[in-house]
């Protein structure tokens, strides 16, 4: 299959893409691939990572305000549809999969407007504008949440895959996680990470938590801060730090994260869709922190999701207190029925054969 790949910006609009990618070459070792991002995103990284032909286009949002911004954005949307145009012609794909973000908009819809099977992927309970736009004109909307149908009255099928990253997750090397970090195997290991991009809110959490982590000596804290918060995060916690060198770790990224979780007992982690279908998957008792910075507050309604579901405790920003975090952190650690039933309801949430679903779908579409 000659399978077109858009998402970007975000981590969480890219990983979905690229387990897509890895599930259709199990299913066929011969499928050929194009990503079509953008040069900013982190995509121009993470895609080149992981080793797939990428191409880019120029975009850039609406301003939800009228203003002359967005004339200038109508016209680079539509000079991206014709860039995409000219890639997909040349590329001929059997399918193209948008998993969001603005990128995905101008090759979702030329890929529609040149009658190629066209798939969008939802991956927060309230959607992105993007790809409520594209629904109308994808010839399947996938969802993540079961709860996101009643946006979508336009689309012409909506089918409930969940998030792929979920089967990313579930294939991952436990021992390797701990071995990455320089851990002992099956240490107690709480994750501590604000997003792929990391959240200043959360890092300054973590270096308020700083004083009470000798309360729990046998747990080892990793911080994940973001790249951009690194070296101010990093020297903070340092200061706060007395004797625990050995159970606190600060990092600014972790390139493989679902190794990481696998070794994971409990985590802290902003309410981003694809975080969540990770933690649920694994089944990995979690503290989330929405944050209050994204379209329609879409994180907490995510969020919300897996606490009405038993599977996750929400804190939400405005009550935040370094106090607060660790008091829930300690419960988690100390009381393992507690902590057992919460992974059990997470598990019963994750949808670890997602990626499989997707693929399904587009050889439906194609009729492979
Ligand atoms: C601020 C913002 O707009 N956030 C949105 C963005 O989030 P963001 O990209 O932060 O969100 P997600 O939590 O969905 O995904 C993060 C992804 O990055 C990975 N990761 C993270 C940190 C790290 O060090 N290493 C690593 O690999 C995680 O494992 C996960 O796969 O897209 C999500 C999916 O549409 C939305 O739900 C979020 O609201």
């Amino acid at each position: 299959m000659r399978v077109v790949l858009s998402g970007g910006g975000t981590g969480g609009h890219i990983y979905p893409a690229l387990a897509i990618a890895r599930e259709c070459k199990k299913s066929d070792p011969n499928s050929e691939f194009l990503y079509i991002g953008t040069e900013k995103g982190l995509e121009s990284k993470l895609v080149r990572d992981e080793g797939l032909p990428f191409e880019t286009i120029e975009i850039t949002g609406f301003r939800r305000k009228l203003s002359f911004e967005n004339v200038k954005t109508i016209m680079r949307f539509l000079r991206g549809v014709s860039r995409a145009k000219e890639l997909l012609r040349t590329f001929k794909p059997d399918v193209v999969i948008g998993t969001g973000g603005y990128v995905c908009g101008p090759v979702v819809y030329a890929a529609a407007k040149l009658g190629i099977p066209t798939i969008i992927h939802e991956q927060n309970v309230i959607p992105g504008l993007t790809n409520k736009f594209l629904s109308r004109y994808a010839s399947t909307v996938a969802l993540s949440f079961e709860e996101s149908k009643s946006y979508f009255d336009k689309a012409k099928h909506v089918l409930f895959t969940g998030n792929p990253r979920a089967t990313a997750v579930v294939e991952a090397n436990r021992e390797r996680g701990f071995a990455s970090l320089g851990l002992p195997q099956d240490s107690e290991l709480v994750l501590v990470v604000g997003g792929s991009r990391g959240a200043r809110v959360v890092n300054e959490a973590m270096i308020g938590m700083v004083p009470f982590l000798k309360k729990l000596p046998d747990v080892h804290f990793v911080y994940v801060t973001g790249q951009q918060y690194y070296e101010d995060t990093r020297k903070a916690v340092l200061q706060a730090n007395s004797g625990l060198r050995n159970h606190l770790h600060v990092l600014p990224y972790v390139s493989n994260m679902p190794e990481v979780l696998a070794a994971t007992t409990v985590a802290v982690s902003r309410a981003g869709a694809s975080s969540l279908a990770e933690l649920t998957a694994l089944g990995i008792p979690s503290i989330l922190i929405p944050s209050p910075n994204v379209t329609n507050n879409h994180q907490e309604a995510n969020a919300r999701s897996l606490e009405q579901a038993g599977a996750a405790v929400m804190l939400l920003e405005s009550k935040l207190s370094a106090q607060q975090l660790f008091k829930e952190i300690e419960q988690l650690i100390v009381q393992r029925d507690k902590r057992k039933l919460m992974s059990d309801r997470a598990k019963a949430y994750g949808q670890p054969d997602s990626a499989a679903r997707i693929v399904a779908e587009m050889k439906r579409l194609t009729g492979e």
